[in-house]
């Protein structure tokens, strides 16, 4: 068994019968914010006599094996753990799966449902804290976009209009930035109104916010988003229109991104990579910011994604929360209002560049590992949500 974290936590006994002690035993990813002030025996077992028995590892240690020689009945991960009949097949003890994340991608929610596990996602969590990160790489590289102007208008370019694409939006709009969108999947609204081909074709900036979907198996769309951006996409655009995805790193196709890469010279923001956690140095190199993952890693972001898998725990096993992320957080002097005003402060409110150099300095005999790639997001001193 990997090394793991076991805190037990065993209930008030002195209550005025013996109580029978039930435990609850849950594995979870080590990279779960505040995992033991949200799931304790304080937080969960306030009306029972509950020991709660966590054991954490690393979300890629969250294997049959483990589940097996571990019986939990709590399953609580995030987007490495992929949770399947593989996994799972041979496991009758579980019966709750949260994933602390918005993607669920990593989950075969058809198979949960067959075996009547109950499945909880953090849908929003950190919407703000991605949009931000969007709005950082593209004002880091194109800061003039401050100063929109009637002669010199910016066109953002949203390709999916839910929690992110719609407040990445919000923060455009409140920029002056006109907005072309498209989501086949949402009725037409001031910012879903354009096709695939005006959005790609006609903006100075393109970002992605769509799930990562295919044409069949588990995760079925009649719109699939796996390399929805092709060799024929990424033709079409303009070669000095800028292209961001913090979506997933297979809605790109990076063979046909770095040969367009090549002959274009467009700027490239990627913090997702089609084949990660490992990074060819051959693309990396051709980018102009490149970051592992962490759009979402904000206090506030992970927190939330914490809240909402405990939220749904509790309502799974109809116990009353006890825990809440506004007792973890402490003062938040970031202001978006405050950045408006002054742009040149962007790089204390993000420094967008020192991740990119962090992740570049990884790079090794070609690429970066998925080792080097995985401890960078551990490791990672997670930035403050700016307030809207
Ligand atoms: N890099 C990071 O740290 C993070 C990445 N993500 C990724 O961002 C994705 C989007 O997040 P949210 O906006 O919160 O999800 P969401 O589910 O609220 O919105 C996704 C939108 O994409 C639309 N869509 C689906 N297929 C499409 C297609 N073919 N073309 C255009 N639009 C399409 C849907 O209709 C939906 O409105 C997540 O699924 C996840 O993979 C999410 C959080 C953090
Ligand atoms: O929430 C999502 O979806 C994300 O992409 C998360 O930022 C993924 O973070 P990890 O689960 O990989 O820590």
């Amino acid at each position: 068994m990997p090394n793991t974290n076991v805190n037990t936590f065993t209930g008030n006994n002195e209550s005025k019968e013996t109580p029978s002690t039930r435990t609850l035993t849950i594995v979870a990813d080590s990279n779960i914010a505040s995992l033991d002030e949200f799931f304790s025996t304080q937080t969960l077992g306030q009306d029972a006599a509950l020991t709660v028995n966590i054991v954490s590892v690393a979300g890629r240690d969250i294997t049959a094996q483990l589940l097996a020689e571990v019986q939990p009945d709590v399953l609580l991960i995030r987007s490495v753990t992929p949770i399947n009949a593989e996994l799972i097949v041979d496991n009758h003890s579980v019966r709750f799966v949260g994933s602390a994340t918005i993607g669920t991608d990593h989950v075969d929610q058809a198979y949960l449902a067959e075996r009547n596990i109950t499945f909880a996602n953090a849908a929003g969590c950190s919407k703000h804290s991605v949009a931000q990160y969007v709005l950082t790489a593209i004002l880091t590289l194109r800061p003039q976009y401050w100063q929109p102007s009637s002669n010199q208008p910016v066109v953002l370019g949203i390709i999916g209009l839910g929690n992110i694409g719609s407040t990445l939006a919000q923060y455009a709009a409140d920029l002056g930035w006109q907005v072309l969108g498209y989501d086949p999947l949402l009725p037409a609204s001031a910012f879903n109104n354009a096709s695939f081909d005006e959005v790609i074709s006609q903006s100075n900036a393109i970002s992605l916010h769509v799930p990562l979907t295919d044409a069949e198996g588990m995760n079925r769309s009649d719109y699939p988003t796996h390399h929805l951006l092709n060799a024929a996409a990424l033709e079409a655009m303009p070669a000095d229109s800028l292209l961001i995805n913090s979506a997933r790193g297979p809605v790109i196709d990076a063979a046909a991104l770095e040969d367009n890469i090549e002959q274009t010279r467009r700027q490239v923001v990627l913090d997702v990579f089609e084949h990660e956690p490992q990074i060819a140095e051959q693309l990396l190199s051709k980018l102009a910011i490149a970051t592992p993952h962490i759009a979402g890693y904000t206090l506030e972001g992970k927190l939330r994604g914490t809240q909402m898998i405990y939220d749904a725990l509790c309502e799974k096993f109809n116990v009353t929360p006890a825990q809440s992320m506004h007792n973890l957080l402490p003062v938040n002097m970031y202001l978006w209002t405050e950045l408006k005003e002054y742009p040149d402060r962007l790089i204390k409110f993000y420094d967008i560049m020192q991740d990119d150099k962090l992740l570049r300095a990884k790079a090794d005999d070609g690429q970066v590992n998925g080792a080097d790639f995985d401890q960078l997001r551990r490791d990672y001193h997670l930035r403050r949500e700016w307030q809207f």
